[in-house]
């Protein structure tokens, strides 16, 4: 007869239900520990003041990094109407109320329960740099106008400032960098290209490069765990409509009452006024006595001689660094791939030469054709481009090469190593993201820690433990295991 242990079934039953309780216990912990949390996203707003515009960007990341280290994206931008908030100087009021139309967008465009804590930055660059120099109370009164718009809406309104040329150089620089991922890689960096209306930025990393040659125009930073020695300048009236103007200033010097341009096409005719043309600190020390308060502009298209002109607006006579890009400033030897936007985009994108394996020398004969075009085909040609843009082209794509050949020094050879670029990863290219990064403390000086296995391995290890375990229980239960039946039983 079979021997009862009482003990026998229900131990095993205990014991068993035990351990699968255990088992899904564990399974449960390690599947929700460190899982994703329902999306959520953070924001911030930048408004980026520019000379000739404003446009207004949102940003938005995943909020559940720690530190805000997550990706940031550009989700939004606004184009503001008119022109940039320096012009109005005369009605302060204006420039307040030019940004209401964006503001109400980016209302709608952040969710309800985001808005009070969305940061909201107003950089204004080189236009207000420009007025300050010439009219500080003016730019005082734009400011107050900007910063009562603003306040009216209900982000976190973290303050309206210029930004100095450096800063605006250099958070170009990291926004083409970070939108390329090559900062948290610590891969080779991008050199930054920007060309605004009133002053342009070159900012780039250069190997034999310390800072101490020129300290002015040097910015270290530590992001991510590597250190970086950045060559930054900003020229302030380099930009392409100050330069127009410092172009146009030099040919009326020749005899006032009409200019003759070769960065217009031929058969292009402009009645224009001198008090708009000297009204800028960028020339305004040019003006000729007792000129007329009006002068002709014609065009006759000729790409060499608007080199000739537009030489004349750099200074290379002096340097007293080991070497100088123009205008006495130092800059290093050029080195690595370089990001050039906004108006070295769109001019390059309009003439249909942003592909820069096309050799220079190419590059400079399609343009040589395109200024000879006569002024009316031009136009015949793109009905749908505005026209002031439209006459500007051919002196404005002189300017970039020129600058870029004799003033920064691209060769034939490094000039291929240039993209001409609008947006990296659905983000555009500009010191606006940058500048948020930065202020955020979104980009870390140390790399972030990693956790050292991803979600799915912290499951897989923890299933398996609780599998042995299970394993183990079962197992060393095994004597109080019924006796097989097989055995032969003694009567
Ligand atoms: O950086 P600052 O100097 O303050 O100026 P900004 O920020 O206003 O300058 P942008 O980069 O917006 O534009 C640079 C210049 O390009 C001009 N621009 C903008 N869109 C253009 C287009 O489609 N074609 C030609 N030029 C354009 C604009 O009027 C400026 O003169
Ligand atoms: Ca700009």
């Amino acid at each position: 007869m079979k021997e009862k242990n009482p003990w026998h079934t229900p131990v095993t039953i205990i014991i068993t239900v035990i351990g699968v309780i255990a088992i899904v216990a564990l399974v449960t912990v390690a599947v929700l520990q460190n899982r994703p949390v329902p999306q959520k996203y953070k924001y911030g707003i930048v408004l980026d003041a520019g000379s000739s515009h404003t446009a207004l960007y949102i940003y938005q990341w995943r909020a559940e990094k720690d530190n805000n280290t997550g990706r940031v994206e550009q989700t939004h931008s606004c184009k503001v109407k008119g022109k940039g908030i320096s012009s109005y100087a005369s009605e302060p009021w204006r420039a307040g109320e030019s940004l209401t139309l964006c503001m109400q967008e980016a209302e709608k465009r952040v969710p309800h329960k985001r808005h009070h804590e969305t940061p909201l930055y107003l950089g204004a660059t080189a236009g207000m740099r420009l007025l300050n120099m010439e009219n500080s109370s003016a730019s005082d009164r734009v400011f107050q106008a900007v910063e009562r718009a603003l306040q009216k809406f209900p982000f976190s309104y973290q303050g309206a400032r210029i930004l100095s040329g450096q800063e605006e150089g250099a958070f170009g620089w990291v926004t083409v960098n970070y939108l390329d991922d090559r900062l948290t890689q610590g891969l080779e960096t991008t050199g930054a290209l920007d060309l605004g209306g009133a002053s342009t930025q070159i900012s780039f990393v250069s190997d034999n490069y310390d800072g101490s040659e020129s300290p002015s125009n040097s910015v270290t930073f530590r992001l991510y765990g590597n250190d970086y020695n950045l060559y930054t300048h900003s020229f302030l009236c380099y930009g392409k409509d100050q330069v127009l103007r410092m172009a146009l200033a030099q040919q009326t010097q020749s005899g006032p009452g009409a200019i003759l341009d070769p960065c217009f096409h031929p058969g292009y005719m402009e009645t224009k006024n001198y008090s708009v043309l000297y009204d800028s600190p960028c020339v305004s020390d040019r003006k000729p006595q007792g000129a007329p308060s009006i002068f002709n502009h014609t065009g006759n298209g000729n790409f060499r001689q608007c080199q000739e002109v537009v030489k004349r607006v750099f200074n290379f006579s002096s340097c007293k660094y080991s070497r100088c890009s123009f205008n006495g400033v130092f800059q290093p030897l050029l080195q690595g791939p370089f990001g050039a936007f906004s108006a070295y985009y769109f001019v390059m994108n309009f003439l249909n030469l942003t592909d820069t394996s096309i050799p220079l020398e190419s590059v400079m004969e399609k343009l040589t054709r395109y200024c000879a075009t006569p002024w009316e085909k031009i136009k015949l040609q793109h009905p749908n481009v505005k026209l002031n843009y439209l006459a500007e082209y051919c002196f404005s794509g002189t300017y970039i090469l020129t600058l870029l050949t004799e003033g920064y020094n691209f060769t034939s050879e490094s000039y291929s190593s240039i993209k001409f670029i609008k947006k990296i990863n659905g983000s555009d290219a500009g010191w606006t993201l940058g500048y948020m990064l930065n202020l955020t403390n979104m980009i870390p000086a140390e790399a972030p820690d990693s956790p050292p296995l991803p979600h799915a391995g912290y499951v897989s290890i923890v299933t398996i433990i609780a599998f042995l375990l299970f394993v183990l229980v079962i197992l060393s239960l095994r004597p109080l295991w019924p006796r097989c039946s097989k055995q032969p039983h003694i009567i």
